[in-house]
């Protein structure tokens, strides 16, 4: 299925020919009560693309009235959503990700102009989110209460309701994924829907809204308001929103928190990280130097496992595994290695087959990881590649590009092993006992994934159970399957997205009380 309005990208139409097909971003990008809608307000930011740094548009932000129209919208159907059986409301979400399916090359192209990923991973991101909306559609139908029975035939029954109007505010690095991994456990539950996405990426939000209508959902449970931090303090703050999800910085959303603790609304943070990757010495490097091929291959499961845990989306990810801790007799082999593939990382236009990093999602933002990269210079790091703007072809000089970088002599107290960068700039730390990298490993505010990369089976299981993560990774980094639940410990969240987890952070128990015999009051 194809929307009605195409869109050339013109600044990919050079040399290579590489013409894709986007839908148009001139459109209205609020969608209230099923319509594309511009908002009242007459507010404007603009909106780069991170590929060119050229201006795409400029988005009206939604004011008071903007966001007021689209909570009033959701919570009048809600009224209606709510009586839909689990198997109908599902029925609708599997439908909507056979849409999601079908229409994916415009999708994953639509969200490599919105975020400079490049077109690789886009469509690993929408492939993820078609079977995120799937996996709800399936979970819908068995929602249910419990029976319990009581004495003389009395009994007690529950019913698992949905909480109502659900607010969803999110960050630029996955835009779909942000908007379906919240809506599709919101609406399989019966709740109704009002996101507004990053304003840094506000386009495949809004198609969303219409993949939903196409697949039958009822017009008003899901909106899009589209606007900058006051919009998502309105619709934090609005009396009849019931519950908000939010990604995004720990800054923000401990004011999202806030807001909700104000108005006693229900709340989902997933927030920053720091999280620390792994690798102990029995990847064996020695017979991997003297090339005997199965421990070759642990060394290079390592390897990947640390690019991975740093260099998808520009190292734009929360559950980064930024401080890689590398057992200090494997040290040399393990740098060689990580140095040699990851200058072999092809930077360029993100529309391109083989491009490996595509473009930071902003100027502020790539100036924000360079300044890191000297404070690290500073502070006494050594940097072994990386950690510099490029231009990669004339017609992408304005485009936000840098080389993933790799830094070495790192201290834990250094800033940039403290802070969360947001970027493609890895620190690696060379440790010598198990007992010392847990606890330099645990040693930070943040608790969103950890990762650790050993042939000992139960090393493996035990620096797992120590360290203090919502996500571990065994042998491998930075894959999230559909059904798996991934959130934060400390700092980094609180509650879950993805897995059966979600829905019950969508719903609220009633429970229902029932006499079969006469009432014994005491007066
Ligand atoms: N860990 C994560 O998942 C993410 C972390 N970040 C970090 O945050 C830094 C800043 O990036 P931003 O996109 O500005 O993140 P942010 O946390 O400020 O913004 C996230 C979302 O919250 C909205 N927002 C801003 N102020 C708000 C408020 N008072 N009430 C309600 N909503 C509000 C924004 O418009 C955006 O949609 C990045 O450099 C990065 O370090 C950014 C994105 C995701
Ligand atoms: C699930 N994951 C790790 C791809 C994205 C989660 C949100 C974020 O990075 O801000």
């Amino acid at each position: 299925m194809v929307s009605g309005d195409w869109w050339t990208n013109p600044h990919l139409d050079n040399n290579e020919c590489v013409c894709v097909e986007v839908t148009d971003p001139s459109q209205p990008l609020n969608y209230v009560d099923g319509q594309r809608v511009d908002p009242k307000c007459t507010q404007t930011f603009d909106l780069r693309e991170p590929a060119t740094g050229k201006s795409l548009r400029y988005v009206a932000s939604s004011n008071e009235e903007d966001v007021d129209r689209a909570v009033r919208s959701a919570r009048r159907e809600f009224k209606a959503w709510k009586k839909f059986s689990g198997f109908e409301r599902g029925n609708v979400l599997k439908k909507a990700a056979n849409i999601i399916r079908m229409r994916s090359e415009e999708l994953a192209r639509t969200e490599v102009l919105d975020t400079g990923k490049p077109i690789y991973e886009a469509r690993m991101d929408i492939a993820g989110c078609a079977d995120t909306v799937d996996y709800y559609g399936g979970m819908a139908a068995g929602i249910s209460g419990e029976f319990l029975q009581l004495s003389n035939g009395n009994f007690n029954y529950t019913i698992r309701e949905p909480l109502g109007v659900v607010g969803g505010i999110g960050a630029w690095n996955y835009p779909f994924q942000m908007a379906t991994w919240k809506s599709s456990p919101a609406l399989a539950c019966g709740n109704t829907f009002v996101f507004k996405p990053s304003p840094l990426t506000p386009l495949t939000a809004v198609m969303l809204g219409e993949i939903y209508k196409e697949a039958g959902l009822p017009d008003g449970c899901y909106n899009v308001i589209q606007g900058e931090g006051d919009t998502g303090q309105l619709l934090g703050n609005h009396p009849d929103v019931n519950k908000m999800t939010f990604t995004g910085s720990v800054p923000t959303g401990s004011k999202v928190m806030e807001a909700c603790a104000k108005g006693i609304k229900h709340v989902g943070l997933e927030l920053g990280g720091k999280s620390p990757c792994i690798i102990f010495n029995d990847s064996n490097l020695d017979n991997a130097v003297s090339g005997t091929g199965i421990h070759d291959s642990l060394l290079d499961n390592a390897v990947s496992g640390a690019m991975m845990a740093n260099f998808f989306t520009q190292g734009q990810v929360c559950s980064n595994g930024t401080r890689v801790f590398v057992q200090n007799s494997i040290m040399g082999p393990f740098l060689a290695k990580l140095v040699e593939r990851t200058k072999n990382m092809k930077i360029g236009n993100p529309n391109h087959e083989d491009t490996k990093v595509g473009a930071t999602i902003s100027e502020e933002q790539a100036k924000k990881v360079l300044t890191y990269v000297d404070i690290a210079k500073k502070e006494g790091a050594s940097v072994l590649c990386g950690g510099e703007r490029v231009v990669p072809e004339d017609s992408l000089s304005g485009g936000y590009y840098m080389s993933p970088c790799i830094l070495v002599n790192c201290e834990d107290h250094m800033t940039v092993v403290k802070d969360e960068i947001f970027g493609s700039v890895m620190s690696v730390l060379g440790f010598d006992t198990e007992p010392e990298v847990i606890s330099r490993a645990n040693d930070t505010e943040f608790g969103l994934a950890a990762g650790v990369f050993t042939n000992d089976l139960k090393r493996a299981h035990r620096v797992a159970s120590e360290l203090e993560a919502g996500s571990l990774y065994v042998n491998n980094y930075n894959v999230y399957p559909v059904g798996v639940p991934f959130g934060g410990y400390k700092k980094s969240g609180l509650g879950r997205e993805n897995g059966p987890e979600a829905l019950d952070l969508f719903t609220q128990v009633k429970s229902v009380y029932v006499e079969m015999g006469d009432v014994e009051a005491p007066f």
